[in-house]
């Protein structure tokens, strides 16, 4: 079955894709992948390293008002069109995967012209612009919270799979759990705080947290991982001369699912992703949804967890060393990170990637 995946910018549209191919792989069919992406995003990095042929078309971020740079944008989705519609024609697959991002649109749009069958994931509760305009041009869009239903009423069909990240950190090997503790130096009665700012990093959120750093001097019982995003890492480390011991900066982590097991408290951004593997795993939050996304979506996002006791909240605009200083010794005591954990772990989806992969063979078979 030859299968094209598509979806780039940040991890929350890479990841997912790569859960369902795992998945598939794992499955009693002969897979032939592709991946689709562009030549700006994480994409590059992230399926580079893989067993799977890469190509890259242009794209670029839908303007909802008329301008110079939506005109441009247009073009660049137009040229990119043409280009998937190269590669699709050549490769020939049975159905192409979406799962958001600017480069997912002219790729749908390109099996749509061909009437290859296709599938469209979507992780937020609010939905980009891009996967909304895909929804008339696809078989099928999965979601991850239900009242995203709503969004997506031009779609012929709209199922509820949930976030397959959530599956994929529940199958992660124990050998290679064991690895990370001693990849990441976790002595055995050390309480790990993880800290990263969605796939990318989050140079404002940073700037606080290197001021924090000093203070887990005082906690060697916590081991803290500090993940910059790779972009941001130089300029971190150079900030932060004197690091007490506990301590690591970091600028990305390509294997996240065997360290996560390792987590008590995460500090993050609220992205689709992240809250599906915090709430798979249960494990203890402080979310910071970032207020640069559209429509707010990430705080809508962690709102679901918030209002439930299942992550704790701070907003960008209530930032600052001193405030997320007080949550973390807030959110460390044995009671409260006890609490958090049994809630989040209520909003996790183990069979996520089961679901999203009977509605591709399911769109597939139909056709
Ligand atoms: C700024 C922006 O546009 N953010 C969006 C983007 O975020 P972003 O890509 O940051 O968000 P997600 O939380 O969905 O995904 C991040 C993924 O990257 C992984 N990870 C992170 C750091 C690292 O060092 N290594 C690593 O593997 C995480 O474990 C997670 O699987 O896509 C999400 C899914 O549509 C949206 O919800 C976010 O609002």
């Amino acid at each position: 079955m030859k299968v094209v995946f598509t979806g780039g910018g940040t991890g929350g549209h890479i990841y997912p894709a790569l859960s369902l191919w795992r998945y598939m792989q794992d499955q009693a069919i002969s897979l032939e992948p592709y991946y689709i992406g562009t030549t700006q995003g994480l994409e590059q990095s992230i399926v580079s390293k893989l067993d799977m042929p890469f190509e890259t078309v242009e794209a670029a971020g839908l303007k909802r008002q008329v301008s110079l740079a939506a005109v441009s944008t247009l073009l660049k989705t137009a040229r990119g069109y043409f280009q998937a519609k190269r590669l699709l024609k050549r490769w020939r697959p049975d159905v192409v995967v979406g799962t958001g991002g600017f480069v997912t649109l002219p790729v749908i749009f390109a099996a749509h012209s061909l009437r290859i069958p296709s599938v469209v994931w979507e992780g937020n509760a609010r939905p980009g612009l891009t996967n909304q305009l895909c929804a008339g041009r696809t078989d099928a869009v999965a979601i991850s919270f239900a009242d995203s239903a709503r969004f997506f009423a031009k779609a012929k069909r709209v199922e509820l799979t949930g976030n397959p990240r959530a599956s994929e950190v529940l199958q992660v090997d124990a050998g290679a759990v064991r690895g990370a503790r001693d990849e990441y130096r976790i002595l055995r009665d050390q309480k790990v705080i993880l800290i990263f700012l969605g796939s990318r990093g989050s140079e404002s959120v940073n700037r606080v947290v290197t001021e924090v750093l000093p203070k887990f001097a005082e906690h060697p019982e916590w081991r803290v991982l500090f993940v910059t995003g790779d972009r941001h890492y130089e300029h971190v480390k150079q900030s932060v001369p004197d690091l007490s011991h506990n301590v690591s900066i970091i600028p990305f982590i390509y294997d996240m699912p065997s360290l996560l097991p390792h987590v008590d408290l995460l500090i993050s951004r609220a992205g689709s992703s992240t809250l599906a593997e915090i709430s798979a795993l249960g494990i203890a939050s402080i979310l910071i949804p970032s207020p640069y996304v559209t429509a707010n979506h990430q705080e809508e996002n962690a709102k679901r967890l918030v209002d439930k006791g299942a992550a704790a909240l701070l907003r960008e605009a209530d930032l600052s060393a001193d405030s997320l200083w007080a949550a973390i010794e807030r959110q460390m005591q044995q009671d409260a990170l006890r609490a958090m954990k049994g809630a989040a772990k209520s909003f996790g989806t183990p069979d996520a990637v089961e679901r999203f992969y009977q509605l591709v063979m399911d769109v597939t078979r139909a056709r």
